[in-house]
């Protein structure tokens, strides 16, 4: 098992990115299942880069028959990763008046990423989980998108306050999405990320291949 790696460790924002100028797709147009909740009028949440969509149908071979990959959200544009980001910080300095600026960056990056860097607006991240073969979504401990003070650090991958079947079926999406190349975040049971800035540091690439990109 990796380190944990915070997204707001100085490492990632150092990593360059060699853009390789890969489109953006739809995720709807290639038969997956997609969740509405993280839906948008523009449709963003649906596309990611080609070579993402490559490996999320490499994922779905390597899954157990009865067992299927949902799709939640995959670009976000910067302006809401940057909403998110905020939002999410200035929750936890309600919560904790006495942090200082540092502290709530690097605790806000649990959970969110700083825009900065942000995996989802390089179309590099997906957030995923399992379903069985009617569509309804497997255990996996907490839902997908709870904080670490909602789930009392469950939605970390390898948290050990998880039951056996959660813990089983977390095993299943964690090594298909590594076999496929992804690399997960380890706050979060449910990202994955590719040839952005944290998937190129955690695998000691020399630069990313995905950075930020405009939804055309
Ligand atoms: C907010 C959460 N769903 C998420 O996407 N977190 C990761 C770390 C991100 O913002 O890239």
């Amino acid at each position: 098992m990796n380190p944990l790696v915070l997204m707001s460790d100085p490492r990632v924002a150092a990593i360059p990115v060699r853009e390789c100028g890969e489109p953006l797709v739809d995720v709807r147009d290639h038969d997956f299942r997609v969740d509405p909740r993280k839906q948008d009028p523009l449709g963003a949440f649906a596309h990611v880069r080609e070579g993402v969509l490559a490996r999320l149908e490499h994922v779905r071979s390597l899954l157990p028959a009865g067992t299927d990959l949902l799709f939640i959200e995959g670009y976000r544009p910067l302006a809401v990763q940057q909403r998110y980001f905020t939002e999410y910080r200035d929750e936890l300095a309600t919560a904790h008046p006495g942090w200082t600026a540092e502290q709530l960056h690097q605790a806000a990056s649990r959970y969110v990423s700083p825009p900065e860097i942000a995996p989802h607006s390089a179309g590099a991240a997906v957030d995923v989980t399992l379903v069985d073969q009617d569509g309804h979504e497997l255990d996996l401990g907490t839902r997908v998108n709870a904080s670490p003070e909602e789930s009392d650090g469950a939605c970390f991958t390898h948290a050990p306050n998880l039951s056996d079947q959660a813990r089983h079926h977390r095993t299943l999406l964690l090594n298909a999405m590594e076999n496929a190349g992804f690399t997960n975040y380890g706050t979060e049971f449910w990202h994955f990320s590719v040839a952005d800035r944290y998937d190129a540091l955690m695998r000691q690439e020399p630069h990313a291949r995905y950075g930020p990109i405009e939804l055309p």
